[in-house]
């Protein structure tokens, strides 16, 4: 019986970890005892770790590269070691900055194919910055096409963050979506909230008869992209990300900081900074709270984390050494 596969893509800090908390929930409700892979650029584990704080669902974690280029050999390995814990199904959720197709691409590798089969692939789009991202990124031709592939490659598409924009930029962004991809089911969501049923139901229909359930869709014909054996380096040209780096900041455990100060910093690489998150010591909190910069806002939560705190940049030609610098000089 091949264990259905929901991958989750979209760009950074559009929604992704959001929706797939919900889907965690929904398919607990359902009965349904789901494996979760997740892909992260930064060598810390910020998204797995908010999800062991709210789920208790078996997690693979692929840390430091994006499964689509540096990561690919370890793929396949982290599904089978899912596998064996003999999940319902397993959500694959993506760095930001992935090509989907390269992914639904690797699960037909032999070891894979015969164990699993990809049935929904979900973009979620931030609905703030989509329509930026041609002009913001111009100079990163392969960023801008990862994005486009993103939309094409979807079964649906949220329209994220709706609650942050104007009904005529949603409308806007929808037409957009429709240029690349005039098949996929587009949604307008807030928090990626969306009606689940027609996506788990079928897969719990599956669990209970082991029968091939009719609405699910066999793999997708992937004409676009060149078929690489998981041995092989990527090729330049199949990268899914160039200018795009990784800094992990320390936060010494003896020290502070305000939110106003974190936000400050924040706003001041916001030229350079995509997505920033991390547990970091406020003044006037007796616990870590989680800091998640996105969208060029940052938002807090309280946070259960106890060990050394942390942020995670993910920027775009970021200096990192004058970032690092600033960073200490916070600190002083
Ligand atoms: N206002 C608003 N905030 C949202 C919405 N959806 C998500 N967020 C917030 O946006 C931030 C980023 O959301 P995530 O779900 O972590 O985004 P992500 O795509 O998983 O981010 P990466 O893993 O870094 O790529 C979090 O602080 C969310 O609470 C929304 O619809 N409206």
């Amino acid at each position: 019986m091949k264990v259905p596969v929901i991958v989750l893509s979209g760009f950074l800090g559009s929604g992704k970890t959001t929706l797939l908390m919900q889907m965690l929930n929904e398919s607990k409700a359902r009965g349904l005892r789901p494996g979760v892979l997740m892909n992260e650029l930064g060598r810390q584990d910020v998204d797995g770790r908010i999800l062991d704080e709210h789920n208790g669902a078996a997690i693979e974690r692929l840390l430091d590269g994006c499964v689509c280029c540096s990561k690919k050999e370890e793929l396949a390995d982290s599904l089978k070691l899912l596998i064996k814990q003999q999940p319902d199904l397993i959500y694959i959720e993506l760095t930001g900055v992935a090509n989907p197709e390269e992914i639904a691409d690797a699960l037909t590798e032999p070891g894979l194919l015969e164990s699993m089969s990809l049935q929904q692939i979900i973009t979620v789009l931030d609905s703030e910055h989509t329509l930026e991202y041609n002009s913001i990124f111009s100079s990163d031709k392969e960023l801008v096409i990862t994005l486009r592939k993103q939309m094409e490659a979807a079964d649906y598409v949220l329209i994220n963050k709706a609650d942050l924009v104007s009904s005529s930029t949603l409308d806007k962004i929808e037409k957009h979506v429709r240029k690349y991809n005039d098949k996929a089911v587009i949604t307008r969501t807030v928090h990626s909230r969306f009606d689940l049923s027609k996506l788990l139901e079928p897969i719990k229909a599956y669990a209970r008869t082991g029968a091939a359930a009719s609405s699910f869709r066999i793999l997708k014909s992937i004409g676009t992209v060149s078929h690489s054996p998981a041995h092989q380096q990527p090729s330049p040209s199949s990268r899914s990300f160039s200018r795009i780096r990784t800094v992990t900041l320390p936060f010494p455990s003896s020290k502070r900081l305000s939110k106003a100060q974190l936000e400050r910093f924040m706003s001041e690489w916001s030229k350079h900074l995509l997505r920033a998150k991390g547990y970091v010591s406020l003044v006037d909190q007796p616990f870590a709270m989680l800091m998640q910069f996105a969208g060029k806002r940052t938002y807090w939560e309280p946070s259960e984390f106890q060990g050394a705190p942390y942020v995670v940049c993910i920027g775009i030609d970021l200096d990192q050494q004058r970032l690092e610098a600033e960073w200490k000089h916070l600190f002083t």
